[in-house]
């Protein structure tokens, strides 16, 4: 391989490049890193540094890096039909057998896929579809969606809308009208001396709350990360989804469950709605439906949902160009291939999950720790002051990017959200691996404390 100059490249890309979620003024300064090369767990840097990907690029790369047979597929499909679209009555083959493995693989009747390039646009696509839902049954006002604060549900007008985090509703005048949120369950910062159940049914009475204040003629859905993974991994009370799954059925409000993260294996099940036990009405999948190897987005209907569209929806006036794209399709399919084949879903479940769970809890002796949460293979460790308190630090985030920083030198990379150091590491994770994550994070708190002067 050519030796890559990184600071050429740095160059140009200070020139030209936009980075997402960043201060690209800031970035310019300090220079972009820029990755060469994946191998399972690993990925190299163009300074030759070997990183253990504890975050799996961005939640999303479930088999690990470097897994030959997509790129095969990927070419395979490439060379005989790079690309059709599915308008005008057409369609190609990977995009009708991935609809129908995704209706084989989802829970209870989610059988029918409409697809995305990405999970913003798979979002946008049930907000318009559940709004049309509920028109064409002759409630146009049934059209208020209800999130959570803090909630992310993609960077669209609709799925920025959708999430709710108040920084960027600033950037670009959101949220669009008739989108509510509530608060989320999060138990470390709000939890008190509650215990979970009471906790999960106090969070939840969030959502009838609200359902009522507003009317529940007017509320068509309710979407929520079974676990919210941007904010910093909020994991619920293991009641709370039941309770949520009971107040939208009593008030005739769809249930969405935006699986972008937890999907495809994330928490030892297949999805997060069977870690749970609830049933969604729709889903959001991306990311782990093709390991992040190439871009792709679904959005999983029920039977109900459907016979309504079908019967008396008309034709539906919403696409993408690449919508059910069969390269990706081509791609997503030998992906879920591979996690069945290999059973990587159940080794997470009965045994990769439950030792990093225990590695992970150990962590949470640390001092720095306030708290260490995990469900399955995506978790969080709550960096304190002080752990008792249950307090945060003042300027919030300040730590949690000095211990990101010290992890990365220590070559290891964790995701910092504020003062939450998240863990969602490839599905694939060995549990030698598993001993090195635990031993360069210890020493990373380590580090960070020391740079505290704590203790
Ligand atoms: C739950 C959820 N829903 C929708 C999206 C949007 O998917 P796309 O990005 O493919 O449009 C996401 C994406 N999640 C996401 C995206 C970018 C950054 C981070 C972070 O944790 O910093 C998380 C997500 O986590």
């Amino acid at each position: 391989m050519e030796s890559i100059d990184t600071r050429s490249l740095q160059q140009l890309d200070a020139a030209h490049h936009l980075h997402p979620f960043n201060d690209n003024a800031a970035l310019a300064k300090k220079g972009t890193r820029i990755l060469t090369r994946g191998e399972g767990c690993y990925v190299w840097d163009s300074e030759g540094n070997q990183l253990l990907d504890a975050f799996a690029g961005l939640w999303c790369v479930n088999i690990g890096y470097g897994r030959r047979e997509l790129g095969e597929a990927a070419s395979r499909q490439m060379t005989q039909l790079a690309y059709y679209n599915s308008f005008f009555g057409c369609t190609t083959e990977p995009t009708v057998r991935l609809a129908a493995k995704l209706a084989e693989l989802c829970p209870g009747d989610l059988n029918h896929a409409f697809f995305s390039n990405s999970g913003s646009e798979a979002n946008d696509t049930i907000l318009r579809l559940v709004r049309h839902y509920w028109a064409v049954q002759g409630e146009p006002q049934k059209n208020i969606v209800i999130g959570r604060h803090n909630g992310y549900h993609g960077s669209t007008v609709a799925g920025a809308s959708l999430g709710g985090m108040k920084g960027m509703h600033k950037q670009g005048g959101l949220p669009i009208p008739d989108i509510h949120h509530i608060d989320p369950p999060f138990w470390f910062a709000d939890g008190g001396d509650m215990d979970e159940e009471t906790y999960g049914r106090h969070c939840a009475q969030r959502l009838e709350d609200k359902i009522l204040e507003l009317g529940a003629d007017r509320v068509a859905a309710f979407i929520g990360e079974p676990i919210m993974g941007a904010i910093g991994v909020y994991i619920p009370p293991k009641n709370y989804w039941k309770e949520i799954e009971r107040i939208c059925r009593k008030h005739d409000v769809l249930l969405i469950a935006d699986e972008v993260i937890c999907g495809f294996g994330r928490t030892g099940e297949w999805f997060a709605a069977d870690y749970f036990g609830f049933q969604p009405d729709i889903m959001t999948l991306a990311k782990g439906i093709t390991s992040g190897y190439i871009p792709l987005g679904a959005a999983m209907f029920s039977d109900r949902i459907a016979k309504v569209l079908h019967e008396k929806g008309g034709e539906l006036a919403h696409g993408y160009t690449y919508s059910g794209h069969p390269v990706c399709a081509a791609v997503a399919l030998e992906n879920i291939r591979i996690l069945q084949d290999e059973k990587i879903v159940d080794t997470c479940r009965t045994d990769t999950g439950p030792y990093l769970a225990k590695k992970w809890k150990q962590l949470g002796e640390h001092p720095l720790v306030g708290e260490a949460r995990i469900a399955g293979m995506v978790g969080a460790l709550e960096l304190v002051p002080s752990k008792p308190s249950r307090a945060f630090f003042e300027d919030r985030g300040r730590v949690g990017q000095l211990c990101r920083d010290i992890a990365l030198k220590n070559g290891l990379i964790l995701r910092a959200t504020y003062d939450s150091m998240l863990l969602s590491p490839p599905l694939v994770i060995s549990r030698a691996q598993v001993d090195e994550l635990a031993e360069k994070a210890w020493k990373s708190l380590d580090m960070t404390a020391r740079e505290l002067g704590m203790p």
